[in-house]
């Protein structure tokens, strides 16, 4: 089973890919987590650039796809490939959001990704406003860094919330408490499977 969790920053993804990674586990089940970009080399290098200043859309856009490539490569398809469940911190509809939102073509961005990209089962994009999400990272002890200006995160929302009507998508209201909002995915993922 391939779970991908999405959002702009500060939605609760990464608290809501550990409860579900134990709840998981809780089931008897193998899971492997991780997260886009990666701790690989090109992950690496796009993380640096959040602090050290943000390269152009294309240049960006070309270091998220092979970030991707090598995830896909070394981790995501081989668990999947084992019977794992894969649970995942973002994937291509990030770059759909996030590069889209600096003017690059979405369903390019999206037919570059399916070449090689497998689909999620499930993608459950945490929504909340964007000043209650500033809020929670600044909550968290962190400054917004260059990804996290509040117009680009507005555009972002609303591509996000764009994506909806995917079949594989389920929208989670993720203003409320974090336990409320595992809630909404394990329901979500009862009624589908
Ligand atoms: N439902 C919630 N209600 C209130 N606070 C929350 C909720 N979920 C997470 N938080 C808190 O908000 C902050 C951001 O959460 P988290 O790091 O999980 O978000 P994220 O979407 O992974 O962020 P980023 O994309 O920036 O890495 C953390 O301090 C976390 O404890
Ligand atoms: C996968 C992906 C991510 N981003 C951006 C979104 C975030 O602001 C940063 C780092 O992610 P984190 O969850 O806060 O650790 O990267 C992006 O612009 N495009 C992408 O494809």
């Amino acid at each position: 089973m391939f779970i991908v969790l999405e959002g702009i920053d500060g939605t609760g993804k990464s608290t809501q890919v550990q409860l579900l990674a134990d709840w998981f586990v809780q089931q008897g089940r193998e899971v492997v987590t991780s997260r886009e970009p990666t701790d690989g080399p090109w992950g690496k290098r796009l993380r640096e650039s959040a602090a050290t200043g943000r390269a152009t859309a294309e240049e960006e856009l070309e270091l998220f796809l092979r970030d991707r490539r090598q995830h896909v490569e070394e981790l995501i398809s081989p668990s999947l490939a084992a019977g794992k469940v894969m649970i995942l911190d973002r994937y291509y509809f990030s770059t759909m959001a996030y590069q889209g939102s600096r003017g690059l073509d979405i369903d390019e961005i999206r037919r570059k990704n399916e070449a090689f990209a497998p689909l999620p089962d499930h993608l459950f994009i945490l929504d909340l406003d964007v000043d209650l999400a500033l809020q929670r990272i600044g909550g968290r002890g962190d400054t917004a860094n260059e990804f996290e200006k509040r117009g680009a995160l507005q555009k972002c929302r609303e591509i996000f919330l764009s994506l909806r009507t995917e079949p594989f998508a389920q929208l989670i209201d993720a203003s409320v408490p974090m336990e409320n909002v595992h809630e909404q995915i394990k329901s979500a993922l009862a009624e589908r499977r």
